[in-house]
């Protein structure tokens, strides 16, 4: 059998009673057996799971989601351990070891916390250990939260280079509409672009219980990240979790989003998924062209206004005229420098600044394509990782 990387991610709706908020003991038993399984049979496993907020609430008596941040971190700090208590009994019943990775946004935007990040997963993955995954709710600032794990799902599975993200919640499948509210929903097996899902008109609705996040939103903006990072990503019913093994031996369960064809350069990865942009540059035709087209470096002749305030290696969105976000990179010039010598040549830049940083605003090696990364043409790899 091929063995391959596997990223399970489990919603608060799935691992909690909708009634009470108390734990969903069998669904998590059942999860706990097939990611063993799937493990023994030697793939690797990685599981982020949601539940510390409701965990925390249903140990503290509370009847709904806390609503100030500061409530939210104190609660989740008391789910957490309670939700590692009980993978850890259900998980050792079966001598399999787990590990937890608590994860802030931050800890992937700085490149060497990334590949930090990396590492601990290779080696843990190595070990034969499950890592179970959440974010670190209790420390998490408002700007630089994941905001919920179907994101974070998608970052950890483009990290590890995975080869499947489930994303496991309390409907079968993805629908055109959400399927409580309106009984004539269609269901949807297969989305081979994302660019279907706008055709289709699919509303993405709330969440669907007391306690989970986000609805499908999240899960579909979970999918493009996972997809463009060339992870196959399904969603699919924790209800039934032994179906991860029928779909990795081809059985069309759930909602399969295709991979795209992704850069297989690491460096280029972080930059398209894990970095926040400080600003965005819009770009005339030609500079859109070469670098689109030609995978050119940025000049400054080719930017028209600048926005938001930045630092030399800070990441920048990358725009068209109409605002539409083109790609991404780590500029060589601050906001007020670029201010100063957009639309101008390169050569006049020692002029109008008294210095030269670099003759490119922003070097290809440090600029990915968004939506298909691949369109760049491949440079030599010099990344860390690889
Ligand atoms: N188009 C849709 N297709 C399927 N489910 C939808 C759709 N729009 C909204 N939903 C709702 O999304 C819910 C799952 O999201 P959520 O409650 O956040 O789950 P989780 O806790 O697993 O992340 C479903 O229960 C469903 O009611
Ligand atoms: N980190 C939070 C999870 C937030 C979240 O995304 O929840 P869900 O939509 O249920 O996956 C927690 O553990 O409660």
């Amino acid at each position: 059998m091929n063995l391959q990387t596997l990223v399970v991610k489990i919603g608060t709706s799935s691992l909690t009673q909708n009634s009470t908020g108390n734990l969903a003991i069998a669904t998590i038993a059942a999860l706990v057996e097939t990611l063993t399984a799937l493990r023994h049979q030697g793939h690797r496993v990685i599981l982020v799971s949601s539940g510390a907020v409701g965990v925390g609430c249903a140990r503290l008596g509370l009847k709904e989601r806390p609503r100030t941040i500061a409530l939210k971190q104190a609660v989740a700090a008391v789910g957490q351990g309670r939700l590692m208590r009980v993978y850890d009994d259900l998980f050792t019943t079966l001598q399999q070891p787990i590990a937890q990775v608590l994860l802030t946004r931050s800890d992937l935007v700085q490149r060497s916390r990334y590949v930090n990040a990396y590492n601990t997963f290779q080696e843990l993955l190595r070990l034969g250990v499950i890592p179970i995954v959440n974010e670190n709710d209790t420390v998490a600032i408002e700007e630089l939260k994941f905001g919920d794990n179907d994101t974070l799902s998608a970052m950890v599975a483009s990290l590890v280079e995975a080869e499947w993200l489930f994303l496991m919640t309390d409907v079968d499948r993805l629908y055109s509409a959400d399927p409580r509210s309106n009984p004539d929903a269609q269901p949807i097996t297969l989305v081979q672009h994302l660019d279907e899902l706008r055709q289709l008109q699919v509303e993405t609705g709330g969440s669907g219980s007391n306690w989970g996040t986000g609805g499908m939103m999240t899960k579909i903006e979970a999918a493009r990240i996972a997809t463009s990072a060339g992870v196959r990503t399904v969603i699919t019913s924790s209800q039934s979790p032994r179906n991860l093994e029928k779909i990795l031996q081809g059985e069309a369960i759930g909602t399969h989003f295709a991979p795209q064809k992704s850069t297989s350069n690491a460096r280029k990865r972080w930059l398209a998924n894990a970095v926040i942009p400080s600003g965005k540059l819009y770009l005339d035709e030609g500079a859109v062209r070469a670098i689109c087209q030609g995978g050119k470096s940025l000049l400054a002749a080719g930017i028209l206004e600048v926005f938001g305030e930045f630092e030399p290696s800070d990441a920048v969105q990358l725009c068209d005229r109409s605002g539409r976000e083109i790609a991404r990179g780590l500029v060589n010039y601050s906001s007020d420098e670029l201010d100063r010598i957009r639309g101008r040549k390169s050569d006049e830049i020692p002029e109008i600044l008294g210095y030269i940083v670099a003759d490119t605003v922003i070097h290809r090696d440090n600029l990915v394509l968004s939506g298909s990364s691949s369109d760049a043409p491949e440079l030599n790899n010099t990344d860390p990782l690889h």
